[in-house]
């Protein structure tokens, strides 16, 4: 039977009957074969590219820069005019460029994307009559799948059943506040009013559903566009940095490369000659291999990170994470063992009351979706009593911070609340003791009893309130606005033991140059005790009513010295890490709960564990596979590790081969042949890209992951200034005594200059890479030290050996080798001395 799997554009009007037997489906959802099919046919349930399409894509992105494109013209004329081993090392060195850029970049993305795979979000899904479990890439139209608080929707569809389900569609409408999406008729006009669809990208932020799926991939309303929209994130510092750097040298190379080739041909040199050495120095000044060195160390950050139980999906989050010096992170699970267990239920007198406990029961047992951590507590002290039915309900929700739920059983309705003491003892008129003594709400009695859970949360227990009422027969539970006029049980209080090893790893933290603060949506009470409890060295506190009452500049001026926030909103807590990003700092943010992920979206470096809800684990930029702040500290030094070995190329880019290329071209103006042909340039930035490619292996020393760092061009800049010209004077020194000293040949001179710049280029590396002495810094890796000393080798095997005369080079006399041996550790000699100065104020 052929299904028309593509209906109708505003699916949401058409009878859900009609729309199961449009779809081919039913309300058990499809056969597995039948999906299966459908996968074939339709393709995944996804909007990203294939990895195929996107490696072609990314060749061609780099053939079309314009410098390529220029070689690539160059070569071009270069065989039209017979210089066929021109013609042959321009396209050889293209080729080759191109190649390991393209392959290490893609190689090291395909890498990072198995990681993120460990962590993809699953979605439950009726299959041949039965709930299983499967990656949401499999979906297809016609499925049923289920949605419980905290999911993603995972594609555009249908509602089925809504138990009390709320939606976050933000992306899709712009409007922060949840929508409540029910079961029933409507005729739309578009997805913003559509109150019985769900469409992919959005959220379910309370209750949960079933929902027919009617659109996938690229087909569901927000398609490829906004899904993409919502990943871009704004560039981090650090990339702005790079950025800026790589435009600055775009305009110095523009301004040289004009500067040398108009001074050419003012001095009639051949125009196509001058032409291709102004490219080619353009080639040699360009740091063509910085994206390279960029993903390629960031991924071997995120492989290293993975073997600590960390999968870090988005890759530039491990410079944020190596450049946070604030960590903000809620309480259960990572400062407590997340382990929560009853302790006692006690009436409103103090005494221990089981009629507390078998209500909190009725709304914990009967409450639909996925049970809480405190439901779950509840539930294994006193299983539901038989007999109860479930009406309705008002799901919790973290504004609120109550639950309720609408029952009938034993002759009875009863509508039972609980929630955070202050939270339903607002809603109370009366209290009712064990002994069935009502007594009405008071002030003075409300201020009592919150201050008997104060004081018990003090000892560190979690409190929550119960209250109940009955209810006649025509009333039905409405929503927030029904939980009124309540009689208050009592207490349920719960025991979540802090963790011991939290109080090393904020110390470890702390030590990183990192301040730790907590943002919960406990009590203060609770927090309080949980900071004596393991010595946290946290101070101040604000809690949700007083951040309340601040404004966005008030919030600021108080986030630097409080470091514990208390009975937060979801809200507040991406508003305290806004306020924090505003003084300057780079945040972090670590939670698990539908709470917690507008901050983690906020935050510099967003993070959550495995087994959160999925819209913090979507949210989230860096996944710990264990919840242990620990490894966050080891994730901290991966992270400054990247930035220490990125800045090594960048040091090396800005100093020794802008050097080297400036003094090219400043020798080019005085002598009357080309100081290096066109094709030798090219050949000498190809080894030294070749060189480098062992950058990212590298070691770094320990004081590079001492303190967080941020891009500092000033740091660079100097470096430069002070590192560029001693390269530059060197290399002059040797064209002076080519010159003058032995009077060679314009191809002995080339020989020669190829030689002096490619060995002190290349191994002045191992100088850069540290900032203290080489010789006592962290080891070279191995990988650095093969392919430096082998480009070096090959350089030197080329310039001086059998295939020299090809390249346009000549034999060199002994004692001009020995005199170039001399300056080349004369130059390594006086940087290692510089490099102290021109670093100095790189530590800020
Ligand atoms: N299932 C529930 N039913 C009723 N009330 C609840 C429920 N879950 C949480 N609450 C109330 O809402 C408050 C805030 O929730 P919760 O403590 O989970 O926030 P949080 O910010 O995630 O805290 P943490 O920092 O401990 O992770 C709780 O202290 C409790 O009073
Ligand atoms: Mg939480």
């Amino acid at each position: 039977m052929p299904v028309k799997t593509v209906p109708n554009e505003r699916f949401w009007v058409v009878a859900p009957n009609a729309l199961i037997a449009q779809l081919g489906s039913s309300l058990t959802g499809l056969p597995t074969v039948e999906a299966g099919r459908r996968l074939a046919e339709h393709g995944p349930n996804t909007v990203a590219d294939q990895p195929r399409l996107q490696f072609a894509r990314k060749i061609g992105r780099r053939l079309i820069e314009p410098l390529v494109a220029i070689l690539l013209v160059a070569a071009f004329v270069s065989g039209m005019t017979g210089d066929w081993p021109g013609f042959v090392i321009i396209t050889g060195i293209v080729a080759v460029s191109v190649g390991l850029d393209v392959v290490q970049e893609h190689r090291a993305e395909l890498a990072a994307d198995r990681l993120r795979e460990s962590v993809a979000v699953k979605a439950s899904v009726r299959r041949d009559g039965q709930v299983a479990t499967v990656p949401v890439e499999e979906l297809v139209s016609g499925d049923v799948v289920e949605l419980a608080a905290g999911a993603l929707v995972p594609a555009d569809g249908l509602l089925l059943v809504s138990r009390g389900a709320q939606a976050n569609e933000a992306l899709l409408t712009g409007e922060p506040y949840p929508v409540s999406k029910r079961f029933g008729a409507c005729d739309a006009p578009g997805p913003a009013e559509a109150f019985n669809a769900l469409f992919a990208g959005t959220a379910i932020v309370t209750g949960s559903a079933t929902m027919l799926v009617v659109a996938t991939g690229r087909a569901t309303r927000l398609g490829g566009v906004a899904v993409s929209l919502a990943q871009r994130r704004p560039p981090t510092a650090f990339e702005k940095g790079l950025h800026g750097l790589g435009s600055l040298i775009l305009r110095l190379t523009v301004f040289l490369v004009l500067f040398v080739l108009l001074a050419q041909l003012g001095f009639q040199r051949p125009p196509l000659e001058s032409f291709l050495f102004a490219v080619a120095l353009a080639v040699g000044l360009t740091p063509e291999l910085l994206p390279m060195v960029t993903t390629v160390t960031l991924s071997r950050g995120a492989m290293r990170m993975a073997r600590k139980r960390v999968v870090v999906k988005r890759l530039a989050a491990i410079h944020d994470l190596g450049a946070m010096d604030v960590l903000c992170t809620d309480k259960t699970g990572t400062l407590t063992e997340a382990r929560i267990a009853l302790s006692d239920a006690t009436g409103p007198d103090g005494t221990a009351s089981p009629r507390v406990l078998g209500l909190a029961a009725l709304n914990a047992g009967l409450a639909s979706g996925v049970p809480s951590a405190l439901d779950a507590a509840i539930l294994k002290a006193a299983p539901l009593t038989a007999g109860w039915t479930l009406l309705s309900e008002a799901p919790f929700g973290f504004e609120r911070r109550r639950s309720s739920v609408l029952c009938a059983g034993d002759g009875e309705r009863l509508m039972v609340v609980k929630g955070a003491p202050e939270a339903v003892l607002a809603a109370c008129t009366a209290t009712e003791d064990a002994s069935g003594h009502v007594q009405p709400m008071t002030p003075a009695l409300r201020a009592s009893l919150l201050n008997g859970a104060d004081a018990r949360s003090a000892e560190g227990l979690r409190l929550l309130g119960v209250a109940a009422r009955s209810v006649a027969e025509g009333e039905v539970l409405e929503g927030p606005e029904s939980e009124r006029d309540l009689v208050f049980a009592g207490f349920c209080a719960f025991l979540d033991p802090p963790k011991e090893s939290a109080a090393e790893a904020v110390a470890r933290l702390g030590a990183l140059g990192v301040r730790v603060k907590i943002v919960s949506g406990d009590a203060a009470p609770v927090l309080l005790h949980l900071v004596q409890t393991l010595s946290l060295p946290c101070k101040g506190l604000l809690t949700g009513e007083q951040i309340e009452a601040l404004d966005h500049s008030g919030l600021v001026a108080r986030v630097e010295e409080v470091d514990l926030y208390a009975r937060v909103s979801p809200d507040q807590k991406r508003r305290v890490i806004l306020a924090l990003k505003e003084r300057g700092h780079t945040v972090g943010f670590i939670g698990d709960g539908i709470n917690d992920a507008p901050a983690i979206h906020a935050a510099d470096a967003g993070l959550s564990v495995d087994g959160a809800t999925e819209v913090a684990q979507a949210a989230a930029d860096l996944i710990l596979l264990a919840p242990d702040l620990g490894v966050l500290a080891e994730g901290v030094e991966e992270g400054r590790r990247t930035y220490a070995n990125i800045m090594k190329y960048v040091r090396m880019g800005t100093s020794s081969n802008f050097g080297t290329m400036f003094s090219m071209a400043v020798a080019s103006l005085m002598i009357p042949f080309l100081p290096l042909l066109p094709a030798q340039i090219l050949l000498n930035n190809l080894l030294y890209d070749l060189s480098e490619m062992g950058i990212p292996f590298d070691a770094v020393d320990r004081e590079d992951v001492a303190a967080p760092h941020g891009w500092n061009m000033g740091a660079v800049l100097r470096f430069t200034l002070v590192m560029g010209p001693l390269s530059s004077v060197f290399d002059l020194a040797t064209f002076g005594i080519l010159l003058w000293g032995f009077d060679v040949t314009a191809e002995a001179f080339r020989t020669a200059w190829f030689v002096e710049s490619m060995a002190t280029q290349v191994l002045v590396i191992f100088l850069i890479r540290t900032q203290g002495s080489a010789w006592r810094a962290a080891r070279p890796h191995p990988v650095l030290v093969a392919t430096s000393l082998s480009a070096l080798a090959l350089a030197l095997a080329l310039a001086l050996g059998p295939l020299a005369p090809l390249l346009g080079f000549a034999p060199l006399p002994g004692s001009l080798l020995a005199v170039i041996a001399g300056l080349v550790v004369g130059y390594l000699i006086l940087a290692e001395v510089l490099k102290r100065f021109a670093s100095r104020v790189e530590r800020v």
